[in-house]
């Protein structure tokens, strides 16, 4: 099986926790695009729901799909996000950002009763970091921030380094809400929360990709089939 079917596999098992009525958070990213067209699906044969999409991608695919949209604002609690990951573990700990849409991920995933993480195996991890933690950064005083950010990481027992990501014409690549993003390779994050605590206290951080006790359930799809954990 291609990484692509068992994206949609788990995304298939998250559409069918959606019933009528449901305000969702939509993710964003490959895995999210899956459930988010599976979904448009589902509402074309009559599901009603309205949804809260966490990036202008996500929100362009989201209304072709026929999909009623809300705002935060019209609509401060939902009921179910669905969403990617970069790493997960056992825990429900996650690395997010990959795409750059952080902040408003943990934004409506925070305002959701339960966050769902569909993945492909790969995702799984033992110990967060393999894959570089996204900083989203302020633009305006970015050499200080970034000395700022390594300190705070170094306090937390982690040492790596800090790329600015650039766009795919080689600027810095800029977030739906018109910041950078720094991506930290640290390896082994051996304390997420100590980490996420120092970053908290660096000015001009604005969020970080360590989603720490907002997942509620994950499915996780691979050769072997789907594994759920949490509460779906
Ligand atoms: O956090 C994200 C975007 O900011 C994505 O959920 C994460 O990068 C996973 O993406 P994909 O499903 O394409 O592997």
């Amino acid at each position: 099986m291609t990484g692509e079917e068992l994206k949609r596999r788990a995304a298939e098992r998250a559409v069918s926790l959606v019933a009528d009525g449901m305000r969702l958070g939509l993710g964003t990213g490959s895995t999210a695009r899956h459930f988010v067209a599976l979904l448009g699906a589902r509402v074309r044969e009559g599901l009603d729901v309205v949804a809260v999409p966490t990036s202008e991608a996500t929100r362009a695919q989201a209304e072709a799909e026929g999909i009623r949209l809300t705002t935060l604002d019209e609509t401060p609690e939902l009921d179910l996000t669905v969403d990617g990951a970069d790493e997960l573990d056992d825990r429900l700990r996650l690395i997010k950002g990959g795409g750059g849409a952080l902040l408003r991920e943990k934004i409506v995933a925070a305002a959701s009763r339960r966050m769902v993480v569909i993945a492909d195996g790969s995702k799984r991890v033992a110990v967060l970091g393999r894959f570089p933690l996204p900083i989203e950064v302020v633009p305006f005083g970015l050499g200080a921030t970034r000395r700022a950010v390594a300190a705070a990481a170094e306090r937390a027992g982690c040492r790596g380094a800090l790329s600015l990501r650039s766009a795919p014409d080689g600027a810095p690549f800029v977030t739906d809400g018109g910041h950078y993003i720094l991506d930290g390779a640290f390896g082994r994050i051996e304390d997420p929360e100590a980490l996420a605590g120092a970053l908290a206290t660096v000015p001009g951080v604005v969020d970080h990709g360590l989603f720490l006790g907002l997942a509620t359930g994950a499915v996780v799809a691979s050769e072997e089939g789907l594994a759920e954990l949490g509460r779906l």
